[in-house]
């Protein structure tokens, strides 16, 4: 870890001493049964350049200001610079340059690369975060710029359920509102919002940043009111030439999402604010508490029945490859076997029958006997009767193992579960999305 974080961790671990002495600790205290209070988690994501890590700085020191020093996480592994003191960077456990080197691999898939190492420790981030959860109200999240190598990566995926599953978790989406000033660049904006809310199922905040080059009152006015939209796309594509993305087919396109999104938008806080100017940040703050009070009511719920479902679903798997287990070992059910040995055996007297039919074949086989049992080879008629005997026994030996088995399997499955499933998890998770 570099010098400078460490003193950047020397220095909050001070402030967080003096925090905590003035504030009263979250945890619940067994006598009142208050409910825990959980810190919030707020995930930054946005397109690259849109201002992030700024708003991250901004939001640092008006924490800071407000004497609530939030706990800060820089999940950006390719940045060169972190303007703010971070409690956990990526950067200190991942080399991203010798990632590149190792695996040869552009900077995008470093990047991805690099996170899905990081999410291979994520408990230990949780349990970290969770040590210290009493001291803050506010866990910040810096995400890399590319913004699909946090979103649609496993790793993305793995680091936000895992902070969702323990604390209230919102998504901040950071938006360069002069740049998305055309109603086209605005809906694909909205779209990418939309893509993430339904991607990570978590609360989220729209925050139009950069307000002090230009007011976001437009993009509020779009979100609210239909109309005004299609009098802005109208005099678009008025301005624009034939082929420009004004033009019918984009006109029409943009007009439909429109109608598409605004059922997004209801479900959607906006906040205006301004990363360099710190204006804003108080209504930021406001939205998140209401967004936490959202998770708690609808998305924690909703959470608690996927994992319920999951759950549900992962014991399902394992009992149906206990069967396939059972099926491979040769110990399925005699029944079904029988089945299959009466079909083919069905099938080999018929063969059989075709063959006795003629009596040359017959001659033939005789000859071919005589041969082998020249050649030292030994030919044998086999008693159906023992055969059967010799299944009697089999099943009941058979029987006995199986259950033996079962016992075993069931008894590690239990034992295991514990200690390696959440790596078992993450391994399983990675291998599936990734193909
Ligand atoms: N005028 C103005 N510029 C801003 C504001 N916030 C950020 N910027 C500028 O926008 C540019 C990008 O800001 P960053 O914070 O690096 O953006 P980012 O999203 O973290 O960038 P990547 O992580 O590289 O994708 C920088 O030049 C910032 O100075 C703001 O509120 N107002």
């Amino acid at each position: 870890m570099s010098e400078e974080s460490k003193a950047v961790k020397n220095q909050q671990g001070s402030l967080k001493a003096e925090n905590t002495a003035d504030k009263p600790a979250a945890s619940a205290n067994p006598k009142t049964e208050e409910p825990v209070r959980k810190p919030a988690t707020i995930v930054c994501i946005g397109m690259a350049g849109s201002g992030k890590t700024t708003f991250m700085q901004r939001l640092n020191s008006h924490l800071h200001a407000k004497k609530e020093p939030p706990y800060v996480i820089n999940l950006d592994p390719a940045v060169m610079n972190v303007p703010f003191g971070c409690n956990i960077d990526i950067r200190d456990s991942i080399n991203y340059k010798k990632v590149m080197e190792t695996y040869n691999l552009g900077p995008n898939g470093a990047i991805v690369t690099s996170l899905n190492l990081f999410a291979t420790k994520i408990d230990q981030v949780i349990s970290l975060v969770e040590k210290r959860s009493s001291s803050f109200n506010h866990c910040i999240i810096d995400t890399p710029g590319q913004i699909e190598c946090f979103v649609w990566s496993a790793s993305g995926s793995i680091v936000t359920e895992a902070f969702a599953s323990e604390f209230p978790t919102v998504i901040a989406y950071i938006i360069d509102t002069p740049r998305t000033a055309s109603p086209t660049t605005f809906i694909s904006n909205m779209l990418y919002a939309c893509s993430i809310l339904y991607k990570t199922r978590l609360p989220m905040i729209l925050v139009f940043n950069k307000t002090d080059v230009k007011s976001a009152d437009f993009a509020k006015e779009w979100m609210t009111d239909f109309e005004s939209f299609q009098d802005a796309l109208q005099r678009n594509v008025e301005l624009s030439d034939e082929n420009s993305e004004g033009s019918g087919y984009m006109a029409s396109l943009v007009n439909s999402m429109s109608l598409v999104l605004e059922e997004f938008y209801s479900t959607l806080d906006a906040v205006s604010c301004s990363a360099y100017t710190g204006a804003g940040f108080d209504d930021f703050l406001k939205a998140v508490d209401s967004k936490v009070e959202e998770y708690n009511e609808i998305y924690l719920a909703e959470r608690k029945k996927t994992i319920e479902e999951r759950k549900e679903r992962e014991k399902r798997k394992k009992e149906k490859n206990l069967e396939n287990l059972m099926e491979d070992m040769g110990l399925e059910d005699k029944k079904g076997k029988n089945e299959e040995t009466d079909i083919g055996r069905r099938e080999r007297v018929d063969v059989l029958s075709d063959l006795s039919s003629s009596e040359d074949d017959e001659d033939e086989i005789e000859a071919q006997i005589k041969k082998d049992e020249a050649n030292g080879y030994e030919h044998g008629l086999i008693d159906l009767d023992d055969v059967n005997q010799d299944e009697e026994d089999e099943e009941t030996k058979v029987s006995a193992a199986k259950k033996a088995i079962e016992e075993r399997y069931k008894r590690a499955m239990a034992k295991g579960e514990n200690d390696s499933k959440f790596a078992e998890d993450v391994a399983k998770y990675i291998r599936q999305t990734q193909g």
